[in-house]
């Protein structure tokens, strides 16, 4: 603290003075104002959670699960018209679908077609930001962490203005309920200008509360088959 400033001195009986982090740097969280018993309650219903969205989604149908990525695809095209992060030559990362995810690789391709930069998502570093790189049509897919098909070392890497995130489920206020890595919500606490975050996923998946726990960050919009249930 610089001299002269007298702000944050020590009244009452603080042993020390606020923490005023989260004011400086949105992106930060103080581990201490957690509490670890209510921390860990909820990472174990998470867990419960995703086992049981992630059955769910198991049992569609593949005409269903058709109908839904078409659906999904619709609502982005509509999304992306709308809003000035979907215009011009930006980058917008979508993802390669891993466990029954719905399938939005032709609109990739379309995308790409009309002059629109794609991105993929890497895990490069546990624990840490995702990377993103491009991605066309004639990229030779590699299998990357959790075996995830991904593009290679030599693909450029560059920011995204948008970023899809594929959801396990959501609630009423825009969070999302990942695969429990921390990934999209590192990657968007990291990122600056924060791209434009756009939930996919099932209606079914929708959750009265995830909970939202300190470093989870909302989505901008959250996009299901039915359209825009949150933001947009
Ligand atoms: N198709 C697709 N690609 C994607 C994502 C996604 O959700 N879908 N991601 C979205 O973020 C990122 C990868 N997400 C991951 C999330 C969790 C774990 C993982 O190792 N999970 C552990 C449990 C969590 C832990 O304790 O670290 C595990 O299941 O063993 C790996 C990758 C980037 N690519
Ligand atoms: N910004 C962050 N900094 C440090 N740790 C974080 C951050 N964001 C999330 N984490 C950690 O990641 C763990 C998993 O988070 P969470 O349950 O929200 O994952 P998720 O959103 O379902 O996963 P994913 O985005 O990978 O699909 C949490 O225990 C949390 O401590």
């Amino acid at each position: 603290m610089g001299n002269g400033s007298n702000s944050f001195k020590n009244e009452g009986n603080f042993a020390s003075p606020p923490c005023m982090a989260a004011e400086v740097d949105p992106g930060y969280f103080d581990p201490l104002t957690v509490d670890p018993e209510q921390e860990r309650d909820v990472a174990r219903w998470r867990t419960a959670e995703r086992k049981r969205l992630r059955e769910a989604r198991r049992t569609l149908s593949s005409s269903q699960r058709k109908a839904t990525g078409e659906a999904l695809m619709a609502g982005l095209k509509k999304l992306f018209a709308g809003h000035s992060a979907g215009a011009g030559d930006g980058v917008a990362a979508f993802y390669w679908p891993i466990k029954d995810e719905p399938d939005l690789r032709p609109l990739m391709t379309e995308m790409h077609a009309s002059g629109r930069r794609i991105a993929l998502p890497l895990v490069e570093t546990r624990a840490a930001p995702l990377v993103f790189r491009l991605w066309t049509p004639e990229t030779r897919m590699e299998r990357g962490h959790w075996n995830i098909p991904v593009p290679p070392r030599d693909a450029p890497e560059v920011m995204p203005d948008v970023v899809l995130a594929p959801l396990m489920g959501w609630d009423s206020e825009g969070y999302r309920l990942g695969y429990g890595g921390g990934y999209f919500d590192r990657t968007l606490a990291a990122l600056s200008p924060r791209p434009f975050s756009i939930g996919v996923g099932l209606a079914a998946a929708q959750l009265p509360t995830i909970y939202p726990q300190p470093h989870d960050i909302p989505m901008d919009v959250i996009l299901t088959e039915r359209g825009t249930e949150v933001g947009g």
